[in-house]
């Protein structure tokens, strides 16, 4: 493959993505039909209405969850068709996601939590690098800490951190910097912008903040688990417009 070829080619792609919940009374369909495509070194946003279906597009693209039908795309890989295996690898191996509500390992410490994805993946570890991740997100302080002796904020700082280690070819992030107050906000966004330019890495991440929005490539705005607009090179105000007139 040639450099311009490998300079432009897709990370993930989403084909009729249809995902439903539920049994035939109580049917949602959570994704109703998306095709989208994230080019490697992109950083998207998802944005849309509370239930318009933007964390069940993020499993669904992660392999986390299976579509109802339709198919996802990871380069030239379908997870689709995939056993739980072969997952399960792809997801150690190729995939970070950085969950709502963290999803730390009470028992261990920080530092432990961020080791863990590399010892699953069967990665000799490193515990620099591991530092170096917690240092880089200002948790050099709390390498010894449980999550139950952190706040909501540092907790997601290791979680983001634990999602980075392995360098992920796409990191998948739902709200990471939700429980962030805006000057450590900051930082994680400078952090997750210089992934995505230096490594090229491809960030997929879900807020509802306009101003963390407008620090993404391109914005992608959901409604009743469709894609019903996007936007590139977003500002915070062209942002905030687009999603007020889809929740009005
Ligand atoms: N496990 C589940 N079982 C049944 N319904 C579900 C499940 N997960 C999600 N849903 C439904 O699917 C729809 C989309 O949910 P989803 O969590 O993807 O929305 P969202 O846009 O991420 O919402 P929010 O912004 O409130 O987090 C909602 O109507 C929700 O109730």
């Amino acid at each position: 493959m040639s450099q311009g070829q490998t300079l432009t080619s897709t990370a993930v792609e989403l084909h009729d993505l249809v995902r439903e919940y539920g049994s035939r009374q109580a049917r949602v369909r959570a994704l109703d039909g998306v095709n989208l495509r994230f080019d490697r070194g992109s950083w998207t946003a998802v944005m849309g209405p509370s239930g318009s279906g933007k964390s069940t597009l993020l499993h669904t693209a992660a392999g986390l969850e299976r579509p109802t039908s339709g198919r996802v795309l990871h380069g030239d890989r379908d997870l689709t068709g995939a056993t739980e295996r072969e997952l399960t690898l792809m997801r150690r191996q190729d995939i970070g996601f950085v969950f709502q509500n963290f999803n730390l390992l009470g028992a261990l410490t920080a530092e432990q939590n961020v080791a863990l994805p590399l010892r699953l993946a069967g990665h000799k570890v490193s515990m620099s690098d591991v530092r170096r991740a917690l240092v880089a997100l200002g948790l050099g302080d709390r390498l010894r800490h449980r999550p139950r002796e952190l706040s909501g904020g540092q907790q997601q700082r290791v979680a983001i951190a634990r999602a980075m280690v392995t360098r992920p070819a796409v990191l998948f992030a739902d709200e990471p910097t939700g429980a962030l107050d805006s000057r450590a906000a900051r930082g994680v966004l400078a952090l997750l912008r210089s992934m995505v330019d230096s490594t090229r890495q491809t960030l997929i991440m879900v807020t509802h903040d306009p101003a963390v929005a407008a620090s993404a490539d391109s914005v992608v705005f959901l409604s009743d688990g469709r894609v019903v607009d996007r936007l590139t090179r977003p500002t915070v105000h062209l942002v905030a417009d687009r999603l007020a007139a889809l929740e009005a």
